[in-house]
């Protein structure tokens, strides 16, 4: 069983409520954590625990999701969209759904502003650097359900809850239940550690545009999801609810670099990127939620 991995816990509460001094230390520790192990919990971000609750008690949804993305993933997932919003239940279909929806869709929006500022702020970029490729952002607020599974089948070759990837956009806010077996690779060498669940807390990790913007300084780190640690042969189910951020599909992600500094990558255009990537993981036939 994998050990831990060390993954600093930062209260955000001095970011939300602060003085410009404080919003400072707090977005300083988060660049520390971003630019080593690409992750961090945080505690006290503005989201109650009892609206936690009320999502993943509202987990029961119409299921979706086919990963194809070299190996095979256990698991159904709903997507929640500011744009575009197709496959959102009507209200006849499951009343308050969409109403709960998008009030947590607009929670989880802010933090990840606050946080992509906190990166602006460490970075020194300006404090509204990412104001400006996040004008018409479409994250995605997604519902997953990895249901109850025999260890047996998950524990085949290529087989996970989600086989090991990183994140495509700029970075990703992680609700996950009390289950467990989400593990990431704090060291970038191949190295998986559990990313324990912790109460009252989400995780954040940085994604691979943000990699690629900052010329490596911010880390997109590889993870999975994988049995949890339970001595039984079926495996209880579990969920999480990612919220990705992605940039404006008309940006232009472009390293920056200190003088002299060589770029390690190419510039892209994000909705580009975001197309490729979407439909190099997903099933044709899924498509259409895009
Ligand atoms: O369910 C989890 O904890 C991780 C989900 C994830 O990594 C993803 O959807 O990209
Ligand atoms: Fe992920």
């Amino acid at each position: 069983m994998p050990e831990a991995a060390d993954i600093a816990i930062v209260s955000f509460d001095n970011f939300i409520t602060g003085a410009d001094a404080e919003k400072r230390a707090v977005a300083k520790q988060l660049y520390e954590a971003f630019s080593t192990v690409g992750w961090v919990y945080l505690k006290d971000f503005g989201i109650p625990q009892e609206k936690l609750d009320e999502m993943f008690a509202l987990l029961s949804y119409t299921g979706d999701g086919d990963e194809a993305n070299g190996g095979i993933d256990h698991k159904e997932c709903y997507e929640h969209r500011r744009f575009k919003n197709l496959s959102c239940p009507t209200e006849d279909e499951l009343a308050g759904f969409r109403k709960t929806m998008d009030s947590f869709y607009t929670q989880c929006y802010t933090l990840g502003m606050n946080v992509l500022r906190c990166v602006a702020i460490a970075m020194e970029l300006g404090d509204d650097f990412f104001d400006q490729i996040t004008k018409q952002t479409d994250p995605q607020l997604r519902l997953i359900h990895y249901p109850t599974i025999e260890r047996k089948i998950l524990e085949q070759e290529g087989h996970a809850r989600i086989i090991p990837h990183t994140d495509f956009g700029l970075c990703t806010l992680l609700f996950q239940d009390s289950v467990g077996g989400l593990e990431v690779d704090p060291f970038h060498t191949g190295d998986f550690k559990a990313a324990l669940p912790a109460r009252g807390t989400v995780l954040i990790n940085i994604a691979d545009l943000l990699q690629r913007l900052t010329n490596d300084r911010c880390r997109s780190t590889m993870h999975h999801v994988v049995s949890p640690k339970v001595t039984r042969d079926i495996l209880p189910s579990r969920y999480s609810i990612p919220f990705f951020v992605h940039p404006d599909p008309d940006a232009m992600i472009d390293p920056m670099v200190k003088e002299g500094e060589a770029k390690k990558y190419e510039v892209v255009n994000a909705g580009e990127w975001r197309t490729y990537n979407t439909a190099r993981n997903y099933a044709a036939s899924l498509g259409a939620a895009w």
